[in-house]
């Protein structure tokens, strides 16, 4: 231990020296030391829990004890994670960070996840904007003149770390990448959780992606240990984790319980949870996303038991993203506002403290509708939604879909994953594609349904059943409508080679792929020329 070799293969000049310093890379290497081997064996269990099972999910036997035990809650909220009521999501790309933090919401989740295309250079200098951020350090001008300044007041900064399942492959222990969840976080930690303590606030975090309480506990243990290595009183990290996986819905209680002393509530990640269900239950076909709604009895009966299971243990419920987009266009940016409205009004009268929005310019409408309901109390966690019994059965009930797809649910699907895994490549992790905000989890769902349509020769409305065929015709008209109208241009046309050429393979598994953000990377990215040229630096640690 503590002997092999540590690489970096990227960058580590100028700016970038100042978060990649030999202390910070040490702390990283650390928690990689440390927790690396049990994030390797808890992946090992996602792939065995979902190779071998055979019956329905339930909620655990061995933890009923944790769930009927009435005593225990959470920490109490840190000052400023009170009063949730908007919260604004984002990468921390620069100009984005500053229009975050003038945005007016109380929250910003700065996020290396959904959000994030994690080439190296976004995650070194997205660290970099944080640090710079609270040195007060952020303002720039454009090349055409428009300036970007921070002006007083900003949010409470909660930072989303990359998920257990991807690698960081430009630091290397030994020759093995470390974890992108131990980078991202340790990064952070490592700069920012004093600047923040000095600020009045904290080092808060949202996890996403969990799959069970064990990962939880892991988490855990990885902030008892960076606390205890910094000097930083045990505690002090706050952590929402995103219930975003069908597994994690039935270990609500488990997770909060296992965070308890570093809880910050339960979020709604609707959109992955979506994606997680189409991946957990191959065989029965969802129809395409428009029509899988809140209101839609599963997703319902997820939310509804993550308020009462959340309001029970005295911590917060946030809700998810109405992933619609304001627009130029007055009639279709009055209809997002709408759309919004409807969407948080639901979520406020369902008992949730908070919710997200995408875009600064959905973040009043958001505001008005908690504004209403909650008046002056910062949360409604008093209302213990008592009344809310979900089931199992409930959770998984997916039966009463059956469809038929639509030639545009279809054309639509094709679409957006090839522009997305597209954009991911050119290092851009969320966009806007007619008036919705795709992100990584938006993009897997229509990965996946491709997958199970085809998979299951799923009819059309137009007769013939869906197959690889018909969407390797439709991503070859999609890429002529492209090049025909000279929208791309020489490196675009590359990206978008190679988004075909991906989203090809893993639509041909006789498996469904688990992620397709894990081989584009691992492909593209981990390896990828960054600028300015890379460098091959070996660390004294
Ligand atoms: C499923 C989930 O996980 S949801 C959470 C993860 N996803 C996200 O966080 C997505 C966040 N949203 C975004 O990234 C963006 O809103 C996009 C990419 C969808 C659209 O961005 P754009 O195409 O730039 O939209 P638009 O042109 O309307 O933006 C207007 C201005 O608002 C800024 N802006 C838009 N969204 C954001 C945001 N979320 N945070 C900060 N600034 C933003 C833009 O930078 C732009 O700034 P400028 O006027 O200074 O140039
Ligand atoms: O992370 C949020 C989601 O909806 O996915
Ligand atoms: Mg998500």
């Amino acid at each position: 231990m503590g002997t092999e070799e540590i690489t970096i293969t990227g960058t580590t000049e100028g700016r970038y020296a100042e978060v990649l310093t030999p202390e910070a890379i040490a702390f990283v290497v650390a928690l990689d030391r440390e927790f690396g081997a049990r994030r390797v064996q808890l992946l090992d269990r996602r792939r065995r829990r979902r190779t071998t099972r055979t019956d329905d999910l339930d909620f655990l036997p061995s933890t009923a004890h944790i769930r009927d035990d009435a005593s225990w809650t959470v920490a109490a909220p840190a000052p400023d994670l009170l009063d949730r009521r908007v919260e604004i999501t984002g990468p921390p790309e620069r100009k984005m960070t500053v229009n975050a933090l003038n945005s007016g919401a109380k929250v910003w989740m700065a996020d290396f996840e959904d959000a994030t295309s994690p080439t190296w250079e976004n995650v070194v200098l997205g660290q970099l904007n944080l640090k710079d951020a609270l040195d007060g350090r952020l303002d720039f001008t454009t090349p055409e003149g428009k300036e970007y300044r921070v002006n007083g007041w900003i949010p409470t900064i909660m930072v989303r770390p990359r998920g257990w399942h991807l690698p960081e492959s430009h630091l290397r222990i030994g020759g093995r990448p470390v974890s992108a969840s131990l980078f991202d976080f340790g990064l952070y930690m490592f700069h920012c959780a004093q600047r923040q303590l000095e600020r009045g606030s904290g080092p808060y975090f949202y996890l996403p992606k969990l799959e069970s309480h064990l990962e939880a506990r892991l988490w855990n243990d990885v902030f008892r240990f960076a606390q205890e290595t910094l000097g930083i009183e045990r505690g002090t990290i706050r952590a929402t984790v995103l219930i975003e996986t069908i597994t994690a819905a039935f270990e609500m209680d488990e997770i909060l319980y296992e965070l308890r002393e570093h809880s910050a509530g339960l979020n709604a990640g609707r959109w992955d949870y979506l994606f997680s269900m189409i991946k957990n239950r191959p065989d029965v076909v969802l129809p395409e996303r428009s029509q899988v709604t809140m209101t839609t009895p599963f997703m319902r009966a997820y939310t509804e038991l993550l308020v009462r299971t959340c309001h029970r243990r005295n911590a917060h419920a946030i809700g998810g993203m109405a992933a619609v987009v304001p627009s130029r266009d007055p009639v279709a940016a009055k209809r997002a506002l709408n759309q919004v409205r409807q969407d948080k009004r639901r979520e406020v009268g369902d008992g949730f403290d908070g919710s997200w929005v995408a875009h600064p310019g959905l973040v009043d409408t958001c505001r008005e509708v908690f504004d209403q309901w909650l008046g002056e109390e910062p949360h409604q966690i008093v209302r213990k939604r008592d009344d809310v019994r979900v089931t199992a059965t409930e959770l998984l009930d997916v039966r009463a879909l059956g469809v038929q797809v639509s030639e545009v649910a279809l054309r639509t699907n094709v679409s957006v994953a090839l522009r997305y895994i597209a954009a991911w490549l050119g290092g851009r992790g969320a966009v806007a594609l007619g008036g919705l905000m795709e992100d990584a989890a938006t993009a897997e769902i229509c990965r996946t349904q491709l997958w199970q349509w085809i998979h299951s020769a799923t009819p059309t409305d137009y007769g013939v059943p869906v197959s690889a065929a018909l969407v390797g015709r439709m991503l070859r008209e999609e890429l002529d409508v492209l090049s025909e109208t000279g929208a791309l241009d020489e490196d675009a046309a590359r990206r978008f080679g190679q988004a075909r050429t991906l989203l090809t393979v893993l639509l041909s598994e006789r498996t469904c792929p688990e992620f397709l953000t894990l081989p584009a990377y691992l492909r593209h990215l981990s390896s990828a020329a960054p600028t300015p040229e890379p460098t091959q630096a070996t660390v004294a640690v």
